[in-house]
C-alpha cells in the first residue's frame, strides 16, 4: 500500500505530491526551498581542493546537469532556491585555530599545511577554489547562505531565513552526500524541517558505499528520498504564482 503523508498542515497553497521514499510527500510549493549544498570548484571541479586531495570527483558532472535541471524546473515555479557556500576568510580566523576540531579535521587545512604554495587558497572567500561552479552560477532572487562548518544551520543565516519565510520543506542537493548534505539534512530535521534529497542530484566523498549508507540513513531515520526526474515531473504540474498570471 503506497501511502502519503502531507506536510501542508491544512494550509491552502499550491499543492503537489512529489514521489518519494519512504513514503509520497503532498508539500506546498510555496513552504519549500531547494537547498543546493557547496556546488563549489572546491568540491567539482578539476583542481578544486577535494580533487587536490586526492577525492575522486568524476561522478560530479553528472550532479551538476541534475542540479542544472532541478533548479530550473524549481525557477519556472517560483520556487525558493537556497545555495550553501561553504568556507572561510582568507586569514581562517572563522575556520578555528587548533581549540578547534576543524582545524584538525578539515581535509583543506589539513592539506594547506602540507602544502604550503596553496596557503589562503583552498575554500577561501572571494577564491576560484570558494565560488559556485560557473554552470550553477546563482540568478537573481536565489539566496545564497555563507557557512562555516558541515551543517548549513551552524554559524549562518539559514534558519531565521526559511522561517522568515514560513518555509518547512528542505529540497536537498548537492555535494558531498555523505558529509555537508547528510550534516545539514540531519540538523533540519532536528529542527522540524522535512528533509528531502533527490539522489541522483548528489555526490558523496569516499568509497561508494558511502552514498549508499547515506542515502540508507535518510531515508530511514531523517527524511525522504527522491530523484531529479520526479521532482522536475511534479513541480512542473503547478501553476504559476498568482503573479504571474
Ligand atoms: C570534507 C568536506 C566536505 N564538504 C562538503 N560540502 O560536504 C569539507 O568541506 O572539507
Amino acid at each position: 500500500m503506497s501511502t502519503t503523508i502531507d506536510t501542508t498542515g491544512g494550509r491552502a497553497g499550491r499543492k503537489l505530491t512529489l514521489p518519494s521514499r519512504p513514503e509520497a510527500l503532498t508539500i506546498n510549493a510555496d513552504d519549500t526551498a531547494i537547498v543546493v549544498v557547496d556546488m563549489q570548484n572546491a568540491y567539482s571541479t578539476v583542481g578544486g581542493y577535494v580533487d587536490l586531495a586526492g577525492f575522486d570527483i568524476s561522478g560530479a558532472q553528472s550532479v551538476i546537469e541534475n542540479i542544472r535541471l532541478t533548479l530550473e524546473a524549481a525557477r519556472a515555479a517560483n520556487v525558493t532556491v537556497i545555495y550553501f557556500q561553504n568556507g572561510w576568510d582568507p586569514a581562517y580566523v572563522e575556520a578555528g585555530g587548533e581549540g578547534s576540531p576543524n582545524y584538525h579535521k578539515s581535509n583543506a587545512l589539513k592539506h594547506m599545511r602540507a602544502n604550503p604554495e596553496l596557503q589562503g587558497q583552498l575554500l577561501a572567500k572571494g577564491g576560484w577554489d570558494y565560488a559556485i561552479v560557473d554552470a550553477l552560477t546563482p540568478q537573481p532572487g536565489d539566496i545564497v547562505v555563507a557557512k562555516t562548518r558541515y551543517s548549513g544551520f551552524f554559524n549562518s543565516t539559514m534558519d531565521s531565513t526559511l522561517r522568515a519565510r514560513g518555509i518547512k520543506n528542505l529540497v536537498f542537493v548537492g555535494i558531498a552526500t555523505n558529509v555537508c548534505v547528510e550534516s545539514s539534512l540531519r540538523d533540519a530535521f532536528h529542527l522540524e524541517y522535512f528533509g528531502v534529497v533527490l539522489e541522483d542530484a548528489t555526490h558523496h566523498l569516499g568509497p561508494k558505499l558511502m552514498q549508499d549508507a547515506a542515502i540508507y540513513n535518510i531515508e530511514k531515520f531523517f527524511g525522504w528520498v527522491s530523484n531529479t526526474a520526479d521532482f522536475c515531473g511534479a513541480i512542473s504540474q503547478i501553476a504559476p504564482t498568482q503573479s504571474e498570471v
